[in-house]
């Protein structure tokens, strides 16, 4: 009698739990419906490919997006793989405002880690998975075309201060047929953030920025940047879920927005200026983070909207 019981006990929970995954997945059908046939950019950062677990579950959410009829279209950095390259091979780095100051030696080591190791791991994880992924650098097709960024800093009551970064490229145009076709094909584009100017010179390019001009130059629904945080935090370092553009401006400019978060806020507004609808930045240490932003109420991370 009481292995009958808990025989009953058992299977009453097993079909308890059953439901709630029915009813979990039945609650991202009006997303899924939302999403459908629309293109996704995601900005895969160098923090958030932590260990092959989380690696792996990246590459599932991703091939899962694809299966229920999204259009994933990867953007990654690879910014500690490259400087644990630099390091190795005793070259030193710096920074300026958020980006890597690049000469020739450091633009040889950031397309060979970034276009060589970082973007073939990554298509191949999805692979394996199933999925049918591409890797592509702004060369190929000349996807990226980009131009050397004239970073200018205003100065008070002082001509303003050039500085030269290198070989640090600002995007151009992103060539969206070769991203289309691809698409159309049923390949998830996998890109590494290395451009091309008409003269062949080659440029490194904060991923960020390569993120917010493809989304834009798509079109796309949304633009999703993992990174290492939870998302955008308030003085009182509490996530901020939903901020329009105003807010976001008002964050950089009082300061509650700091570092590396100045620029990715800035190309989410961008996106947003060129059509995409929102911007979302998230943790992507967290597992299966795209697909819980994506497809519950409330999300995980922060979002940027219009207004
Ligand atoms: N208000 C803020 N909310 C969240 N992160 C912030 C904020 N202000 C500054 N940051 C910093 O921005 C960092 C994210 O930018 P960055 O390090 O460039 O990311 P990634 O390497 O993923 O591109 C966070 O780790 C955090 O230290
Ligand atoms: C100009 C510039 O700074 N380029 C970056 C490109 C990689 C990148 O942006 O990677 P994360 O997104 O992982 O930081 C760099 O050299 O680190």
């Amino acid at each position: 009698m009481s292995e009958l019981t808990s025989k009953t006990c058992a299977s009453a929970d097993s079909m308890h739990e059953a439901a709630l995954k029915a009813k979990v997945v039945l609650e991202a059908l009006p997303y899924i419906r939302q999403f459908h046939g629309q293109t996704i950019v995601i900005k895969y950062g160098g923090h958030a490919m932590v260990d092959e677990t989380l690696k792996r579950q990246f590459a599932l959410n991703v091939i899962l997006l694809k299966y229920i009829g999204l259009n994933p279209v990867i953007v990654h950095g690879g910014g500690p793989q490259i400087g644990d390259m630099l390091k190795k091979l005793n070259i030193v780095s710096q920074f300026r405002d958020g980006l890597r100051i690049t000469d020739e030696a450091t633009m040889d080591v950031v397309e060979m880690v970034l276009v060589g190791k970082v973007n073939k791991q990554i298509v191949n994880q999805l692979n394996l998975q199933g999925a049918k992924a591409v890797g592509l650098s702004g060369k190929d097709g000349q996807l990226i075309k980009a131009r050397k960024l004239e970073m200018v800093l205003e100065r008070k009551d002082m001509p303003p201060e050039i500085i030269d970064l290198g070989k640090v490229g600002e995007v151009l145009e992103i060539n969206t047929k070769l991203i289309a076709s691809l698409e159309r094909e049923g390949f998830i584009p996998v890109i590494a953030p290395v451009g091309v100017d008409d003269e062949g010179e080659t440029y490194n390019i904060n991923a960020d920025s390569v993120a917010g001009a493809v989304a834009g130059a798509l079109k796309a629904k949304r633009l999703i940047l993992l990174t290492d945080v939870a998302g955008i935090l308030d003085k009182d370092k509490r996530l901020i879920s939903s901020m329009n553009e105003r807010q976001a401006m008002q964050a950089i400019e009082n300061g509650t927005v700091t570092g590396g978060m100045i620029p990715k806020i800035k190309c989410c507004l961008e996106a947003i200026h060129s059509g995409v609808e929102k911007a979302h930045i998230l943790d992507g240490r967290l597992e299966n983070s795209l697909v819980l932003e994506l497809f519950t109420m409330g999300g995980i991370g922060s979002e940027i909207v219009a207004g």
